[in-house]
């Protein structure tokens, strides 16, 4: 491309281009500070160029965003390429919103780094669809309780390395209670029940609906004592219920099997199994009651 007459490049015109730009446009030099913006970037941060000019990340900007642009701008100057990451911003009228910054930097004629330039493109309805869609993928859509991939997900990044406990529950005689009250009326069992387990826990533990009348509980920092006190708790939470449906007394119990142990490293699955197992032997053995122990 021809180049044009420098005539034309004047600073005043390159300031009208940059402003007649729809995207926001900023400029740092290099040590960070802000040489100058577009009337995009002025709008949307809801300040006047000439508060912005001379200033750094620190003395304009909350103190979170502040260091992510710093850091930001401290690996651009180190890599000496482009750069493309994901932040926010706050707006004029103090709304987060999420951006794409793409920057890159500016050097002189003997190649000598002298700043950066960078551009914002808002990003703030793909990122709430995608929050919209993990939440989605993570959550059983009746209980609104984490699902099984999460829980095994989750499990498999547990790091702690303090013991823990995971409850196997499972409803008992839940096919009898579809047939008694139908498909609705078991569906309104699992949300209550949902709701009594949760109440039970607390805000560090997690719990999961693994299948249709099963949850598993992840207790963090429990021992075996522990474990028996929640685990008797939800047995009682769960049994003391007054579940009505359509004028009609619902009652419900719970079987439970645990198993305590160290979860780091995706040892927590193999407790899932164990406590699995557990379950089982509390369902043949009569349900409504716990197994902790072979
Ligand atoms: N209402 C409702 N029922 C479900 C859901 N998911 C699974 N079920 C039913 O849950 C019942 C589970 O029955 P079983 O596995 O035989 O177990 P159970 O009757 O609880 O017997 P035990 O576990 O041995 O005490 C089945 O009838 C499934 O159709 C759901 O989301 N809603």
């Amino acid at each position: 491309m021809k180049s044009l007459p420098p005539s034309l490049l004047s600073p005043e015109l390159i300031q009208d281009v940059l402003d007649a730009l729809p995207a926001p446009v900023f400029v740092k030099d290099r040590h960070g500070l802000y040489l100058g913006c577009n009337r995009a970037f002025s709008t949307l941060v809801g300040k006047r160029p000439d508060e912005i000019a001379g200033k750094s990340v620190f003395n304009l900007w909350e103190p979170d965003l502040a260091k992510i642009y710093f850091d930001a701008d401290e690996a651009l100057m180190a890599s000496g390429k482009m750069q493309q990451y994901e932040a926010q911003v706050i707006t004029q009228s103090g709304e987060r919103r999420d951006v794409l910054f793409y920057k890159a930097l500016l050097s002189d004629a003997t190649g000598s780094i002298t700043g950066m330039v960078g551009t914002i493109l808002d990003i703030t309805e793909r990122k709430t669809l995608e929050r919209t869609l993990t939440a989605l993928a993570e959550h059983d859509a009746l209980t609104g309780l984490l699902n099984r991939r999460a829980i095994f997900d989750y499990m498999q990044r547990m790091s702690d390395p303090r013991p823990v406990a995971v409850l196997m529950c499972d409803l008992d005689h839940f096919k009898a209670i579809n047939d008694a009250h139908g498909h609705f009326g078991g569906d309104e069992v699992l949300r209550t029940t949902a709701r009594l387990l949760q109440a039970q826990l607390r805000e560090e533990d997690r719990l999961a609906r693994v299948g249709g009348e099963e949850f598993l509980i992840i207790l963090h920092n429990a021992d075996a004592g522990i474990a028996l006190q929640v685990a008797e708790r939800l047995l009682a939470a769960v049994s003391h219920a007054q579940i009505m449906y359509e004028g009609r007394r619902i009652d419900v119990s719970l079987s439970l099997g645990a198993a305590v142990g160290h979860a780091a490293g995706g040892a927590a699955v193999g407790l899932v199994r164990i406590a699995d197992d557990r379950l089982y032997r509390a369902k043949r053995e009569g349900r409504g009651r716990i197994v902790m122990s072979d």
